[in-house]
């Protein structure tokens, strides 16, 4: 069997997809806590899960075991496997990678450079392109980049109000989650054309979570600025913060840049926040006040973006929910809309309840739709591959 081979590296995860040469889903597998109690789950096409070889902690100790484990998985599951081209997704492309590019030393060496600017993510990213150079040494393979999707908005959302030598050395609002807002744009674009043409804002809300304002299915501007810290809180990172915080932990508590930025990228968010976890699904199952807290706090960040990204559109016509969080928790979708009748948003509480696409009753369209950044990444490989 002939497949595309997609990866997708976070900081404790990997997310594979395989998929034939006419782009249909052949499989689907999902390593979780990466370095801790791994686990593999591989499911076929049609979602059925797939008995698995058995597996041992070490196996998941780091993300190159955890892809050779996956991927003999994906051999004991479709016999015959022969992988003809990899996707990856690149979290940073940078200011100069937009389009997808087949993957060259050349290439490795720049984007290798760009890990300081997504350190939870682009070290693993490009771990897995070497892990996969290794075990697909004649497969073409291709970087997909989260930046790409947001690099022709426009300068105000592209700068800070910092002195000009910055943003010629890079610093910039980049915008991340794009192969999330790629695939959602296109869907807008073939189910609900008029929607693609008009404002639209997504909400992708998963471990990490942004929001991005479209305009005729182009970003116009996004929460995620410079790193992958900015805007919403997330289950481990603090999204937006006063920057007189930081100088306020360097200067008075003492911390380093290494300790500050474990705190900003992996204790904080939801899980600092609650004290209990970063996992959605026990917060809101948990009585604990600062469980309830915590939510309170998301959910109030997600309408405070959503009226400025309306305002940056000037007006809305529609608000999409994807990630994890989006496409399965019908009660943080509530709390986001709840008072949100001034800017057209109410509810239909059992379209809601049913994770059904359309859960509004209107006049602005409230959509559900489960996103697939592995399918655009396969699309980006099956385009080199054919040209
Ligand atoms: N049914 C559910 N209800 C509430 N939250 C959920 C549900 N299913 C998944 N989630 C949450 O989704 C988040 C993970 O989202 P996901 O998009 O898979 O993350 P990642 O950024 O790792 O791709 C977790 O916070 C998880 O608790
Ligand atoms: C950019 C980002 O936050 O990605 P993820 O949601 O995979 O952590
Ligand atoms: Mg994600």
């Amino acid at each position: 069997m002939r497949a595309i081979l997609t990866l997708n590296a976070g900081s404790s995860s990997l997310k594979l997809g395989l998929f034939s040469e006419t782009l249909e889903t052949l499989g689907f597998g999902h390593v979780d806590r990466i370095g801790g109690q791994g686990a593999l789950r591989v499911v076929d096409g049609a979602g059925q899960t797939l008995p698995i070889p058995d597996t041992r902690p070490e196996d998941f100790e780091t993300h190159a075991k955890a892809l050779a484990t996956a991927l003999a998985a994906f051999h004991a599951g479709f016999p015959g496997l022969e992988v003809i081209a990899v996707g990856h997704r690149v979290v940073h492309g940078g200011i100069d990678h937009a389009a997808p590019e087949r993957i060259t030393d050349d290439l490795m060496a720049e984007l290798a450079k760009l890990a300081p600017f997504a350190p939870l993510h682009q070290p693993h990213n490009l771990a897995g392109v070497r892990a996969a150079l290794d075990a697909f040494p004649d497969a073409p393979q291709i970087a997909c980049f989260d930046t790409a999707f947001h690099r022709n908005h426009p300068f105000v959302n592209d700068t800070f109000a910092l002195p000009r030598r910055f943003y010629e050395k890079g610093v910039r609002r980049y915008g991340f989650h794009g192969l999330s807002y790629d695939y959602i744009s296109g869907e807008l674009a073939t189910t609900e054309p008029k929607l693609h043409a008009g404002r639209v804002v997504v909400a992708h809300l998963g471990s990490g979570a942004s929001m991005c304002g479209l305009q005729g299915g182009q970003s116009i501007a996004s929460t995620m600025g410079f790193s992958a810290l900015d805007g919403l809180p997330m289950g481990t990172r603090s999204g937006q913060l006063d920057p007189g915080v930081l100088l306020y932990l360097m200067d008075q508590e003492g911390m380093s840049s290494g300790e500050i930025s474990d705190l900003l990228y992996k204790e904080s968010g939801l899980k600092g926040m609650s004290g209990l976890s970063n996992d959605m699904r026990e917060l809101e199952a948990s009585d604990d006040p600062h469980a309830a807290e915590a939510i309170d706090y998301f959910t109030f960040r997600i309408r405070r973006e959503l009226g400025a990204l309306a305002a940056a559109l000037g007006g809305l016509d529609a608000l999409v929910f994807c990630g994890g969080i989006g496409e399965n928790s019908a009660h943080i979708r509530a709390r986001v809309c709840e008072g949100m009748g001034w800017i057209g948003i109410t509810l239909d509480a059992g379209k809601n309840a049913a994770n059904a696409r359309h859960i509004s009753i209107g006049p602005v369209e409230v959509m559900v739709i489960p996103t697939n950044e592995e399918l655009v990444i396969a699309r980006a490989a099956h385009a080199v591959l054919s040209p």
